[in-house]
């Protein structure tokens, strides 16, 4: 039976102090392998659902379970520890080389504790590097790197410690075509070659999407519209639900559009 890397039962989420449901009764399970789509309009508390699945923070209500652990039970950094984690929030020395960032992924710090960091750990970073198909970029400072590059130096800094689950927020946010389609293309390369790993990509557009896409969820004011597989999900009909507006979509090879449907013609 396939693992499951992560378990969401009846999760709510209220702000404090006004009170505003940002997620209301989610249940959702991610098992090994799986690769998932969140997607839903700005608002609708995608990122609030990563980080709860990612261990940075408690539900108001319900249960959250990862890597085999009760989210209020155990020691949340051990268990983020295990977690990949790649977000255009993530505080980056900018005047660090793409080794240097990648090697601060193995003890989850923003500036490098160069003490820790052993020849196998240095050597890892580069074969890191190599993986995410950007190893001549080892001595950049990051400062410097493209958009595209930057993005794939965060995910080879992400799987530094050798998580089993990585979550990704709008990791193609401000790439050019040629850029997206490098990180599309290291994705998909990432879920061919580690075929345990589990992995979560908010996004707001369908053609973000890696063809190793295999799940979607979708979100709207905090409920759960759609979750399951890329066929029952990414539907016109699924899509018009969630964004409130019709949506046609469609699928060419391992590739998904989307338009309005009001724009059709
Ligand atoms: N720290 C916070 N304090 C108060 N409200 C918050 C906080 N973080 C998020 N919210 C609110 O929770 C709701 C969901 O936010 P969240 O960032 O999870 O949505 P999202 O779907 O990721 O949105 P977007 O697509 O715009 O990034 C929003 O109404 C937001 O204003």
């Amino acid at each position: 039976m396939t693992r499951t890397v992560a378990e969401l039962a009846g999760v709510s989420v209220l702000r404090h102090p006004t009170g505003q449901v940002v997620l209301d009764r989610v249940d959702w399970r991610v098992l090994a392998g799986e690769h998932w789509a969140l997607l839903g309009p700005n608002g609708a508390g995608k990122t609030t659902l990563l980080r709860l699945i990612g261990a940075q923070g408690h539900p108001t209500s319900g249960t959250v379970e990862v890597l085999g652990h009760r989210v209020g039970r155990v020691d949340l950094r051990a268990l983020r520890s295990r977690i990949g984690f790649v977000s255009p929030m993530q505080e980056v020395p900018h005047n660090a080389t793409a080794h240097t960032v990648v090697l601060t992924g193995a003890t989850g710090t923003v500036q490098p504790l160069w003490r820790e960091y052993d020849p196998a750990t240095r050597e890892r970073a580069h074969e890191l590097l190599a993986e995410l198909n950007c190893k001549e970029l080892a001595e950049r400072p990051y400062g410097v790197c493209s958009g595209g590059q930057r993005a794939r130096i965060l995910v080879a800094r992400a799987l530094m410690c050798d998580p089993e689950l990585l979550l990704l927020d709008e990791p193609y946010n401000a790439l050019d075509l040629p850029s997206r389609e490098d990180v599309i293309d290291a994705m998909r390369g990432l879920a061919w070659g580690r075929p345990e790993l589990a992995t979560v990509t908010v996004t707001h557009y369908l053609e973000e999407l890696p063809g190793s896409t295999g799940h979607a969820l979708l979100l709207r004011e905090g409920r759960v519209r759609a979750s399951g597989t890329v066929d029952e999900v990414l539907t016109g009909a699924q899509l018009t639900a969630c964004f409130g507006r019709p949506v046609e979509v469609d699928r060419r090879g391992d590739r998904w559009t989307a338009r309005s449907a009001a724009s059709v013609g």
